[in-house]
């Protein structure tokens, strides 16, 4: 079929033209603005099989785009397509196996080792947690991560049968946790931030740590210091609604959404501020905060599995880069806490650098440290996080 031969042909050229300086979703986005002869069923097809590329890392980097093209999109359907019986009709047969099986079926067909093709999937094994199952975390990649909905308390029943009602699949996880497929469009369905917020699973266990924190006083001053839209905040005053918030980030453009989004979720008191908290001579907030959530920038390495480019284009040497910014950060913002005041370390990195290591520099400073955890979303299609929380003694 032409067609088809035309949309491998269109997602091999693009897949050669993309160099990762911005995300592949908004890089394709503008070349399909610029280039009007795809229809939408076009634009469609040929996105997914890049994706279907970028999934398996830099493992079979030799077999050739095309052949590395059709190997993704049978390693994550679930069920033979015409687009893939075309091309490999001796595939068919093997595509309701499971993903080890078709691993191994694939390492065969290519002549190649099946532990090679994990490892080459997400290639920076060495530098891994030491909680995480590397060949497990590597082979995720292969499956296209969920959205999770964080319900608001009291909104449970209403978006439920929102849902319901729009006739759409979700599977609940928790009394405040749900998850749609990433193809369903929910923000026509409901109100969001107001009713519940896109938050991941991982995202929405760090909650579990707010339960730890013990301050004997009516009004609980927090800060955000990286707040970006503030998804952590939201959380927090979901939590516990008697604070005195304080929000800040690098850039005015980022805490505008925070101000759209805390309107809609009915924040209204809270002080906002810009600042490079990497910059030693920051001004910084008075020493009053008895939380600080430190929701630092990180290399993101725990996402991949949505933006799966990343494991073809990240350059490692930014694991240092992330690392030195965190040090910096922290250093600064610990000055901040009160005494006694607690600080949740957070970032959505699978790097030990970014994380344990990160921690080991906070006790350093002569915190304590009451609880840390990598919140494993890779067996959960969801992304993979790292939380600390310490104390000023
Ligand atoms: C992981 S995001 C925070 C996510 C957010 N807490 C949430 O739950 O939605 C990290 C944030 O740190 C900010 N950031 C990066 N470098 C910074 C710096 N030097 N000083 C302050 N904030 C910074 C980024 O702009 C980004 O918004």
């Amino acid at each position: 079929m032409k067609i088809f031969e035309h949309h491998l042909r269109n997602a091999s050229e693009l897949i050669s033209q993309y160099k990762g300086t911005i995300p592949f979703s908004a890089w394709i986005k503008n070349y399909f603005k610029e280039h009007k002869k795809f229809g939408s069923k076009d634009r469609k097809q040929i996105s997914h099989l890049c994706f279907c590329y970028f999934r398996l890392g830099k493992a079979l980097a030799k077999v050739g785009v095309d052949e590395k093209i059709l190997a993704g999109l049978f390693l994550t359907s679930n069920s033979s397509n015409d687009f893939l019986h075309y091309f490999k009709p001796n595939w068919k047969e093997q595509t309701i196996l499971s993903l080890e099986e078709k691993l191994h079926f694939i390492a065969n067909e290519f002549h190649l080792s099946e532990k090679n093709i994990i490892d080459e999937i997400f290639s920076w094994q060495d530098e891994l947690c030491a909680s995480i199952d590397p060949p497990a975390f590597s082979t995720s990649h292969l499956i296209q991560p969920d959205v999770f909905l964080r319900v608001r308390p009291g909104n449970e029943t209403k978006v439920a049968s929102k849902l319901n009602a729009a006739e759409i699949t979700f599977n609940t996880i928790g009394q405040n946790t749900l998850s749609v497929s990433s193809a369903v469009k929910i923000d026509d369905v409901i109100e969001l931030n107001k009713e519940a917020v896109i938050q991941d699973l991982s995202s929405q266990i760090v909650a579990s740590f707010f339960g730890e924190i013990n301050v004997a006083k009516k009004v609980v001053n927090v800060w955000d210091c990286c707040a970006a839209s503030g998804g952590k905040s939201i959380m927090f005053y979901d939590f516990n609604k008697n604070i005195n918030l304080t929000v800040s980030d690098i850039r005015n453009s980022i805490l505008a959404n925070l101000h759209e989004r805390f309107k809609e979720a009915g924040i209204t008191k809270y002080q906002s501020f810009t600042i490079d908290l990497s910059n030693p001579q920051a001004k910084l907030p008075a020493k009053n905060f008895d939380l600080i959530i430190a929701d630092v920038p990180c290399s993101g390495s725990g996402t991949w599995g949505r933006t799966p480019e990343q494991l073809s284009f990240f350059p490692t040497e930014k694991i240092d880069h992330y690392s030195r910014l965190q040090t910096n950060i922290t250093a600064n913002v610990v000055e901040a806490l009160a005494d006694s005041g607690y600080f949740l370390y957070i970032t959505c990195s699978v790097f030990k650098k970014e994380n344990e290591e990160a921690v080991k520099h906070l006790e350093e400073k002569g915190l304590k440290l009451i609880r840390k955890q990598t919140l494993s979303g890779y067996d959960k299609k969801a992304d993979t996080m790292f939380a600390a929380l310490l104390r000023k003694v």
